[in-house]
Order: structure tokens, then C-alpha cells, then sequence
């Protein structure tokens, strides 16, 4: 895939900006075509020049005095997100969060399948997996699975002890991206993307924003 934008401009922070965005244009797009950046930044919670600073490091998508068209900028930002296309994702571990993401796969959002999942507990191996049509797969199969399908995204929903050795195989086996839920801080290569999306750590954040309300400036935490 060829780069199109310069590292030097394109932060953690704005591309997480970038789907908060997209969630509010959505919201948006059946009742109001157009939107400028000053209305985007209020809903955002941030300012019209952070608004305005953000889209322009991927590209001009607004008219001067104008704004941006909603679909239009929806459109843009699915692009630059890679989601205007399906996105193949797997899942390890079948737990309490791996039951709870498959169970429930429109939390995934538009843009990815899940399509397949992988445990190494015998009692779980060959559940099927509610509404999804799949059944949870042993975990001595995954990197092959891996390698065959050439999936480039999981998903790691493991006992957070078992987490670093596991990515190191997936990396290995051509894993470009993880979502790590576990609540281990995975040390990868710089080719491999990880969000991490821990809900207690954002909990205890969270917590110290609520305690200490003189810090908080009324801007959104992203
Ligand atoms: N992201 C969050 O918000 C959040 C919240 C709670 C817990 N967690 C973390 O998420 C992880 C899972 O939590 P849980 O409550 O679902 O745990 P769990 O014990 O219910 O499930 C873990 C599952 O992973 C499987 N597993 C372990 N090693 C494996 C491997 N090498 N290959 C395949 N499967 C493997 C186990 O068999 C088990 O089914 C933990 O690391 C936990 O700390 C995250």
C-alpha cells in the first residue's frame, strides 16, 4: 500500500479522533447534509482549528465558508480508516471478553467479519458461537489459519500472562495488527500496530477525571 501521509503529522490521537468523528457525522447523516467545523467541534467536544487541523493532515475535504458535506465526509474518513471495505478479524480466546465481543458483533462496527475464533480450552473447542455460523476453533490450528487466509487482524482476548508470547507467534505469522484486550502492555516491532482497549484501565482514567474536576478543562479525554 503506498503511504500517503507524512508520519510526522499523523498521531495516535488523531486517528482516534478520526473514528469518534465518523460516529458523529453518522449520527448526523439522515438529517442534516452539510456541517462546518465549528458545529463539528462542539459535538467533538474540542475546537473548530483542532477540527479543521485534523482533516487537513489527510487531505482538503471541506469548501471555504462552506464546510463539509456529511456523506461526503463520511465517505473520506472510511477511506482513510480502510473501512470502506470488509476487513477479515479473528478472535483468541473465548472467555468472558472474547464471549462477549463474539456474541455480540456489531460491536465490531462496519468494516469487519469476524471470522473466526480460537480457544485452547478443550470444554470450549466446537461451541457454536451464537448468530455467527462458526464454531470456536482449537488454538493449535490458529497460525495456520493465519498463514492460509492471510489475516492480517486479531483480536487477543487471553489471560493476560499468555499475551506476549502468543502475538510474538501471530507477528510471525504475518499478523499485522492486534486489538489487545488483555491488560498486558505487549512489546511488538515497530511494523505491528496494537490499540489497546482495556475498559478497566479506562475506568480507573476515568475515575481520576471524576475525582480531580478542576483538571479537567471540559475537553473531551481521547
Ligand atoms: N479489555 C477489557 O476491557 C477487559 C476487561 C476484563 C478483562 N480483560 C482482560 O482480557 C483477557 C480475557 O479476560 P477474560 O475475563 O475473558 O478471561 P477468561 O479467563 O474468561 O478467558 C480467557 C480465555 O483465553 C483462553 N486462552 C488462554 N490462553 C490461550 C491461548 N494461548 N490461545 C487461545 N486461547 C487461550 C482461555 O482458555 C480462556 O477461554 C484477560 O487478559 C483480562 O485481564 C480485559
Amino acid at each position: 500500500m503506498t503511504k500517503k501521509y507524512s508520519p510526522k503529522d499523523v498521531s495516535g490521537r488523531i486517528v482516534a479522533r478520526l473514528a469518534l468523528y465518523l460516529g458523529i457525522l453518522k449520527d448526523l447523516e439522515k438529517v442534516q447534509p452539510e456541517i462546518n467545523s465549528i458545529e463539528l467541534a462542539q459535538r467533538m467536544n474540542t475546537t473548530a482549528v483542532q477540527v479543521r487541523k485534523d482533516l487537513s493532515t489527510f487531505g482538503e475535504f471541506g469548501v471555504r465558508g462552506k464546510g463539509y458535506s456529511v456523506s461526503a465526509l463520511i465517505r473520506e474518513i472510511e477511506s482513510i480508516l480502510g473501512i470502506d471495505k470488509e476487513n477479515e478479524v479473528i478472535l483468541i480466546g473465548y472467555g468472558h471478553v472474547g464471549k462477549m465481543i463474539a456474541c455480540n458483533t456489531n460491536v465490531l462496527g462496519k468494516g469487519f467479519k469476524l471470522t473466526a475464533v480460537f480457544d485452547k480450552d478443550s470444554r470450549k473447542i466446537g461451541k457454536e458461537i451464537p448468530n455467527l455460523n462458526i464454531k470456536v476453533s482449537d488454538a493449535s490450528k490458529c497460525l495456520e489459519y493465519i498463514e492460509k487466509n492471510k489475516v492480517h487482524t486479531v483480536i487477543l482476548a487471553i489471560n493476560a500472562e499468555y499475551a506476549q508470547v502468543v502475538a510474538n507467534q501471530l507477528i510471525h505469522s504475518g499478523v499485522e495488527a492486534i486489538l489487545n484486550m488483555t491488560a498486558s502492555k505487549l512489546e511488538l516491532n515497530s511494523n505491528t500496530a496494537v490499540v489497546n482497549a482495556d475498559i478497566s484501565a479506562k475506568l480507573k482514567e476515568l475515575n481520576f477525571w471524576r475525582i480531580n474536576p478542576e483538571l479537567r478543562g471540559g475537553i473531551n479525554f481521547d
